[in-house]
């Protein structure tokens, strides 16, 4: 049921069970939610617990600026996460995706885009960028594309040339350098606009 806040509903609308290194070998519960456009490639855990090592890589080329997928499945976060995206400017708009696409990682020089912009959330996509994607290819966006003070921030690893390093969202960096490096969404240019 959605809330009068949000026009998202509260749980998932079809179940998903987060896919781990653990519950993937041996048991082989995972399903792949988009098995004709990307996969998921587990690394196993290091130190015991489950890490965040793995990554979302294409099953096939993507031309230039084309639609990946729609957001399906996606529901309104209980809570602003290491694992959820945010929508809008209020303090509840932010989403988990419950799908396979929440192994999307950071790269300062991403390979596709979540275009949020639209007031339909039917109409919510990620996209490649203007560079297309290759199949094998990371699938990776520019995390303060989306997000303006995440909970959970972190030491890039993407290694590209032009890293910024310390990934915190988008209330760290300049409207330049968020245009620089990808698309923005609405809400965080109108955040931006309004920062003190
Ligand atoms: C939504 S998860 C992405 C999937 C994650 N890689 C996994 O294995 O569960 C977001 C987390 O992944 C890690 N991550 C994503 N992109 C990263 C990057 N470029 N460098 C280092 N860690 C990254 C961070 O720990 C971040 O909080």
């Amino acid at each position: 049921m959605p809330t009068a806040l949000s026009p998202l509903p509260l749980n998932a609308p079809q179940q998903w069970t987060k896919p781990t290194y653990s519950n993937t070998h041996g048991g082989k519960t995972y399903r792949p939610t988009h098995p004709d456009l990307f996969k998921v490639e587990f690394t196993p855990p290091q130190s015991g617990g489950e890490e965040y090592s793995s990554r979302l890589v294409a099953v096939r080329d993507f031309e230039p600026n084309e639609r990946i997928t729609k957001l399906t499945n996606i529901s309104l976060a209980p809570e602003k996460a290491y694992s959820s995206v945010q929508f809008g400017k209020g303090q509840r708009d932010h989403l988990e995706l419950n799908s396979d696409l929440l192994f999307m990682n950071h790269s300062c020089s991403p390979t596709a885009e979540i275009h949020l912009t639209s007031n339909n959330p039917d109409q919510w996509e990620v996209r490649t960028t203007s560079k297309g994607l290759k199949k094998g290819d990371a699938i990776t966006f520019f995390y303060p594309s989306t997000e303006w003070d995440m909970a959970q921030g972190f030491q890039c690893a993407c290694g590209s040339e032009n890293c910024l390093g310390e990934i915190k969202g988008a209330k760290h960096i300049s409207l330049e350098e968020l245009e620089s490096r990808s698309y923005v969404n609405e809400h965080i240019r109108q955040l931006k606009e309004t920062q003190v």
